[in-house]
């Protein structure tokens, strides 16, 4: 049974739909990516999950919980994209504080805050806030969304802004939060920290889910597999000029194809020319590569009248 299901969510803002009847289902342990471009709707998604934004339409229902319900916000975590925190607060008095509105024992809680804050190797603990990196909060805002222990974690742009280091902590204990057996929701512009840590996801634009799955899948469908045939002589001239890009690089011709019987008649072509092929290898597009695809696509169907 999942652990999230969101069925026919829908948010209108007065006649403008930000999210348009999303349909999906997420398992527990799973990472589930929610890409897409500015706008597009992730946030409207992610807090409809969470409770805070209510639906115009649809339901989404976490471990078997209504959006609202208690019993729902003890066993959800969220991360909003910009989290203020409370400045004149160190890192240990605000994880205190919210650990104490969630009810959990102050004991329990302590140990809890440390072992986070150890695992994310924060430093600083108790400096005021307002004294501390982007970095750093970006880290405390993070503990204060596991501060419940909750099964559920939803991300809005979890390393969105920071640096490389940083951003890739944060990406690395995601990970490991899942492998303990934590679901986690989340959204982000960057498609190779999706890339990187998503077991599925939906890429969504203009309110509506336009791609789907494993990024296996998503590739199958919407990606191209291009085949690249290195050979000692150019055969481009065996192939529709439109089939074929060559580079030409220390006497190696690259044959840049889209489909194995390309890739034959390539070959073909170097034999007849008492040429050689030196290597054949198959690139697969990237995250960023199929969304761009989609979303020039759909923005082409668009204009169509
Ligand atoms: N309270 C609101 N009133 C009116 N329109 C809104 C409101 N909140 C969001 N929108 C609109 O809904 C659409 C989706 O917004 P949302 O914040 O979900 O997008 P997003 O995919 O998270 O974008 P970003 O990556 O920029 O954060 C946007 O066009 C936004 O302007």
């Amino acid at each position: 049974m999942p652990i999230v299901d969101v069925t026919d969510l829908r948010k209108e803002y007065g006649e403008f739909a930000a999210v348009e009847g999303s349909t999906f289902s997420i398992e527990r342990g799973e990472v589930f990516g929610v890409v897409g471009p500015n706008g597009a709707g992730k946030t409207t998604t992610l807090k409809m999950i969470a409770g805070l934004i209510e639906p115009t339409d649809g339901t989404a229902v976490v471990a078997g919980h209504e959006p609202g319900e208690r019993a729902m916000q003890r066993r959800l975590g969220f991360l909003p994209e910009a989290s203020p925190l409370y400045e004149e607060m160190t890192a240990r008095s605000y994880l205190a504080f919210f650990a104490d509105l969630y009810g959990v024992p102050s004991d329990v809680a302590s140990d809890r805050i440390e072992r986070t804050l150890d695992r994310l190797d924060l430093e600083h603990r108790d400096r005021r806030l307002g004294n501390v990196s982007k970095g750093m909060k970006r880290k405390v805002a993070i503990a204060r969304a596991l501060v419940n222990d909750p099964d559920v974690l939803i991300f809005d742009e979890p390393a969105s802004g920071l640096d490389p280091l940083t951003t890739n902590y944060i990406l690395e204990f995601t990970r490991e939060l899942s492998d303990e057996g934590k679901t986690i929701v989340f959204s982000a512009h960057n498609l190779f920290h999706v890339e990187s840590i998503c077991d599925r996801l939906v890429i969504m634009n203009e309110g509506q889910i336009v791609a789907r799955g494993t990024l296996e899948a998503i590739r199958e469908t919407h990606g191209t597999t291009e085949y690249r045939v290195d050979a000692t002589a150019d055969a481009s001239g065996a192939l529709d000029s439109d089939a074929v890009e060559v580079v030409r690089e220390n006497g190696t011709v690259t044959h840049v194809v889209e489909s194995m019987d390309d890739v034959e008649a390539v070959r073909e072509r170097v034999d007849a020319a008492g040429g050689q092929i030196t290597d054949i290898r198959t690139t697969t597009p990237t995250l960023e590569e199929i969304f761009l695809e989609i979303a020039t696509g759909s923005e082409a169907e668009a204009a169509t009248p």
